[in-house]
């Protein structure tokens, strides 16, 4: 039997207030019962975009004024390939409501995980919790200055994500600056990842691990609870399969630029980078010569924004 490929444009409305809208499927419906984020079917000849505009007004009543590209999720369905093309919108006319009758709720993004959605909106729901930009951070021997570059981050740049990459300090030396850190990334609202073994959470109760991509490629499964965050570095096809295998909630993937560091490295370029990233489980944060000017260009190619040391780190403070 060939499978029907069904595509799907489905949209993250986002209010002032971080919250998002999601709605019930009736219980007679495909994946009935469930919750979703509104949309539905492409019709023949619409684009994705003009699809979501279509069902904004038909399911919600409310007129699309802005929107993004969030994530495109392939999923198997038993009787069907579902592509389910998101997009995050932040700007809208009218009230929604449940215009088929459906009910709908806006929620806290970290209440999320609490609804039962159907198996496909794994990674929506992990995209609509990420921002869009990540912060890996510089090697700094001092502490102080470290928490100064760190602060400024947080405050001007309003960063909230955070990968604590140390290679250099030794254990304790590592531990003082994870809890530090947590300390700060916690007062701004933000999350803090270890690049370290992942028994580091047992030390320091941080929000998650970052993988890099020798430890991702030893592992059989996932190694901290669905509750931390599990990030990974990966540079090829094989890696970002093997992060999928073990249920990594994202990725960098890198080189995509030369960096200053690296003018002659060979990159992946955004053409690879794009097709690499459609068949990724999870969404994928562009690395390697980015700044938060590529955001937008990154988000348009299906990643989930720009990861960077430099853009962040490298002001007088
Ligand atoms: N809208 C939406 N559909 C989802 C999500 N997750 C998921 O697996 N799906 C599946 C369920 C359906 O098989 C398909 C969407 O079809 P749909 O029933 O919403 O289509 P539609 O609005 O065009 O409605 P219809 O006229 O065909 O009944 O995608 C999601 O978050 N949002
Ligand atoms: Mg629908």
């Amino acid at each position: 039997m060939i499978k029907r490929r069904v595509h799907v444009a489905a949209a993250a409305v986002m209010r002032e207030d971080g919250r998002v809208l999601i709605a019930r499927r009736p219980a007679t419906a495909d994946q009935g019962g469930l919750w979703e984020f509104p949309g539905g079917k492409l019709a023949p000849y619409e684009t994705g975009l003009e699809a979501l505009k279509r069902e904004l007004i038909e399911e919600l009543g409310i007129q699309l004024k802005r929107a993004q590209p969030l994530i495109r999720v392939h999923h198997e369905y038993a009787d069907k390939h579902i592509l389910l093309d998101v997009w995050q919108v932040t700007a809208y006319e009218g009230d929604p409501y449940g215009r088929e009758g459906q009910p709908v709720r806006w929620v806290e993004v970290d209440d999320l995980p609490n609804y039962p959605f159907p198996a496909a909106n794994l990674p929506i729901l992990r995209a609509v919790a990420l921002p869009q930009e990540y912060l890996i951070t510089a090697e700094e021997a001092d502490d102080t200055r470290f928490l100064q570059h760190l602060e400024r981050a947080l405050e001007k740049d309003r960063i909230r994500l955070v990968q604590l990459r140390a290679k250099e300090l030794d254990a304790d030396a590592y531990q003082a600056r994870a809890e530090a850190a947590l300390a700060l990334c916690r007062r701004h609202g933000a999350k803090l990842l270890l690049n370290a073994d992942p028994s580091w959470l047992e030390r320091v109760d941080a929000d998650g691990i970052h993988l890099t991509s020798a430890r991702l490629m030893a592992l059989k499964q996932r190694p901290i609870p669905a509750a931390k965050w599990l990030g990974a570095s990966t540079h090829d096809a094989a890696q970002l399969t093997q992060a999928g295998d073990i249920d990594c909630d994202f990725v960098t993937l890198s080189p995509l630029a030369p960096t200053p560091s690296h003018p002659d490295a060979v990159t992946i370029g955004w053409h690879d980078f794009q097709q690499m990233v459609e068949t990724a489980a999870m969404p994928v944060y562009a690395l390697g010569g980015m700044t938060r000017h590529h955001a937008n260009q990154a988000r348009g190619v299906g990643a989930q924004g720009i990861a960077s040391i430099r853009d962040f780190w490298l002001h007088d403070v």
